[in-house]
C-alpha cells in the first residue's frame, strides 16, 4: 500500500516515511507491508472505515508503539535511533485529548510548554487563545468550555508548540465551520513553514500539498 501524491511539490529532506510496516492489534492484522512518505510542506490524510487502523498507524508514527515488521524513519534514520530528538520535533494530538479539566486555558498552554520542555510568554499564549476564539475565556477552568472550544485550546497549543511535524487524529471533530476554516488555515500556514503534517479525518478536506492514503 501507498500512498498517493495528488501534487509535485519541491520537498527538501527531512522526510517521514514508514518503510514495508505491518500492524497487529490483538489478533487482527490490520495492515501490513505498508509505505508512505511525507515530506516538509506536505500534509498526508489518512482515510478509511471505522476500525480499519488509522489511529493505530498514527501511533505507530509517534513511536508510541512500534511496528509487528518494518520500522519508521524521520530523515533516513529510525525514529528508535534518537527518540528524544524526534519527540521534540514531533506533536501529537489525540482523539480524546488531554487537557486538565481543573485548568484554565491558559494554564493548560504554560502546563504543555513545561511538558515539552519550551518557553512561552502569557503574551503568546494569550494571543494564540484569542486568535482561536478563546477571547475572555482563557481564565475558565477547562471544565467550563464546551467541546469545541476545548478543541480551540489544543488548536492555541499547535501554534505556541512549535513543532515540525503534526500528528492529529481526527482534528476537525467537534469544530464549527468557522474553527475548520481555521484549522485548515493553520494548517497551510504550517506547511508553508515547512512543517510536515499527517492527520485522519472522515471528512473531504481542501488543502495544499494534500497525499491521501487510503487503508
Ligand atoms: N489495545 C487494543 N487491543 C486489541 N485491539 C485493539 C486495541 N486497540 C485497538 N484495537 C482494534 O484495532 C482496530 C483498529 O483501531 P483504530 O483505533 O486504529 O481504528 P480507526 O481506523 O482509527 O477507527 P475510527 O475511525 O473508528 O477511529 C479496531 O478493530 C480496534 O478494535
Amino acid at each position: 500500500m501507498t500512498a498517493i501524491n495528488s501534487s509535485s511539490p519541491q520537498s527538501t529532506a527531512p522526510v517521514l516515511e514508514a518503510r514495508e510496516i505491518t500492524c497487529v492489534r490483538g489478533e487482527r492484522e490490520l495492515f501490513s507491508r505498508l509505505n508512505m512518505q511525507v515530506s516538509p510542506g506536505e500534509c498526508l490524510h489518512i482515510r478509511g472505515e471505522n476500525g480499519v487502523g488509522k489511529t493505530s498507524l498514527l501511533r505507530l508514527l509517534t513511536g508510541l508503539a512500534s511496528p509487528e515488521s518494518g520500522d519508521i524513519l524521520w530523515g533516513g534514520r529510525s525514529i528508535k535511533n534518537d527518540a528524544q530528538d524526534y519527540h521534540r520535533k514531533l506533536l501529537f494530538l489525540g482523539h480524546r485529548d488531554a487537557l486538565k479539566e481543573d485548568l484554565t486555558a491558559l494554564e493548560n498552554l504554560r502546563m504543555f510548554a513545561a511538558i515539552d520542555g519550551i518557553a512561552i510568554s502569557d503574551v503568546d499564549a494569550i494571543s494564540s487563545l484569542w486568535r482561536f476564539g478563546l477571547k475572555g475565556r482563557e481564565d475558565l477552568p477547562v471544565n467550563c468550555l464546551s467541546a469545541g472550544q476545548k478543541k480551540r485550546v489544543l488548536m492555541a497549543r499547535m501554534l505556541t508548540r512549535r513543532a515540525q511535524v503534526w500528528i492529529l487524529d481526527e482534528p476537525f471533530n467537534a469544530l464549527d465551520t468557522q474553527a475548520v476554516g481555521e484549522l485548515q488555515g493553520l494548517i497551510a500556514e504550517h506547511l508553508e513553514n515547512d512543517g510536515l503534517v499527517v492527520l485522519t479525518s472522515h471528512q473531504p478536506l481542501a488543502m495544499p500539498q494534500l497525499k491521501v492514503l487510503d487503508l
